[in-house]
């Protein structure tokens, strides 16, 4: 049957007694993944501080287990919940290893001493996170990423039921976040923990959360699954974004468009556009991009970054309207850019706005490097 494991009921959250955010409806089952998304100072760490008891809610409830997270002892809530934070903790002299064997102590005798299957554990939880080269180094001198990785092993030794991590792939290089979000889901999915997470990095909570909630600095939050929730709009709003957009589909960003009356016409297609459009938004020149179909890997960057794009319907020849558009398009610009995009049956008409370009004594540049581009453009 599937359970619930954690849950709220009426919480709100906040600080000396006034409330930062409140109707939070929170729920995660076991061998679930709960994202906090939200943008800095919205209230993702609040919620995660009363969850873990650092904190005590305003009012309203919290339940892990169907009892009130109130009602456990600190060794009872030890065993079933770990903990990862980014806030340094402070140790004397204690190696990795030292650190990582503390997520034993809730299973350990009164003197701490540790059995042989807890040492066994401990080695796990440090191959885990390949961390075994640095386990014998002293913690107060890791870097900040290897730092993250020895917290996470010492909330992974504890063999929880529930894992709660605030921004833990903060200082991870790109191999060490995979590793992190592989580790995650292995315990969702294989040791049927519950696990709750934030994450300022939307593109990943895309792909490991099985429900997401979003934390909006105007206080509103939002809960459902990753589908309802990240859509370019939901995600521009929730941040604020005006300095350029996301795209929820591909997980990337674009800065914001180049301003002022495009001049350039860029021929592109295939994915052989997109350094192209990146270079003119670098260098602050408008363009104007075609002809893309709306399922072409160039056109979402051209959509975010062009004036204005010249789309075909997928899977459909270039039309006649399409190729006049086009050629209007042509008529304004001083300069087209052949990207150099293969053309085949569907995109035939492409080399033939080529050739329009070329009649009509355009100056015409065929795969232009970045160099040829900021010379024309800068004189630099
Ligand atoms: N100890 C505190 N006392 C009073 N206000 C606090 C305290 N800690 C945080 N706040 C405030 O509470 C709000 C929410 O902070 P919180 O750390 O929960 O945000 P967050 O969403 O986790 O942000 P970030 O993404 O930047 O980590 C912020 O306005 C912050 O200034």
């Amino acid at each position: 049957m599937e359970q619930i494991y954690v849950q709220t009921e009426d919480l709100s959250v906040g600080y000396h007694g006034k409330v930062l955010l409140s109707d939070i409806a929170l729920k995660v089952k076991k061998g679930e993944i709960l994202v906090l998304i939200g943008p800095n100072g919205a209230g993702k760490s609040t919620i995660i501080k009363n969850i873990i008891r650092e904190m005590n809610p305003i009012s309203g409830n919290i339940y892990v287990k169907g009892r009130k997270i109130s009602d456990f002892t600190s060794k009872e809530y030890a065993k079933i919940m770990s903990v990862v934070l980014t806030e340094k903790i402070k140790t004397e002299m204690m190696t990795c290893r030292d650190v990582v064997a503390m997520g034993r102590y809730p299973y350990t005798n009164y003197f701490g001493r540790l059995t042989k299957e807890d040492e066994v554990i401990v080695n796990e939880s440090l191959k885990k996170v390949s961390a075994l080269d640095i386990a014998e180094n002293d913690f107060s001198q890791i870097s900040d990423g290897q730092r993250q990785r020895i917290m996470l092993a010492r909330a992974i030794c504890q063999k929880p039921e529930v894992i709660v991590l605030d921004e833990p792939t903060s200082f991870l290089d790109i191999r060490h976040k995979i590793e992190l979000l592989d580790i995650l889901q292995e315990m969702a999915v294989k040791d049927n923990v519950a696990v709750i997470v934030s994450l300022h990095e939307i593109e990943l909570a895309a792909k490991i959360a099985d429900y997401v909630m979003c934390v909006g600095a105007d206080g509103k939050i939002e809960f459902g699954r990753p589908e309802k929730i990240f859509t370019d709009d939901r995600i521009s709003s929730l941040y604020g974004l005006i300095h350029g957009t996301y795209n929820c589909m591909y997980g990337s960003t674009e800065l914001k468009k180049p301003e002022g009356t495009p001049k350039v016409f860029v021929a592109g297609g295939a994915g052989t556009g997109v350094f192209i459009y990146r270079e003119l938004q670098r260098l602050g020149i408008a363009f104007r991009a075609g002809i893309l179909y709306e399922n072409d890997c160039d056109f979402p960057v051209a959509k975010a970054l062009a004036s204005e794009v010249i789309t075909e319907k997928m899977f459909e020849p270039i039309g006649k309207d399409t190729f006049e558009a086009a050629c209007r398009k042509i008529d304004e610009s001083d300069y087209v850019i052949d990207t150099g995009c293969p053309v085949g049956q569907m995109n035939a008409m492409l080399k033939d706005v080529l050739e329009y370009a070329a009649e009509k004594k355009k100056i015409i540049l065929k795969k232009p490097d970045i160099d040829t581009l900021k010379s024309l453009f800068t004189g630099e």
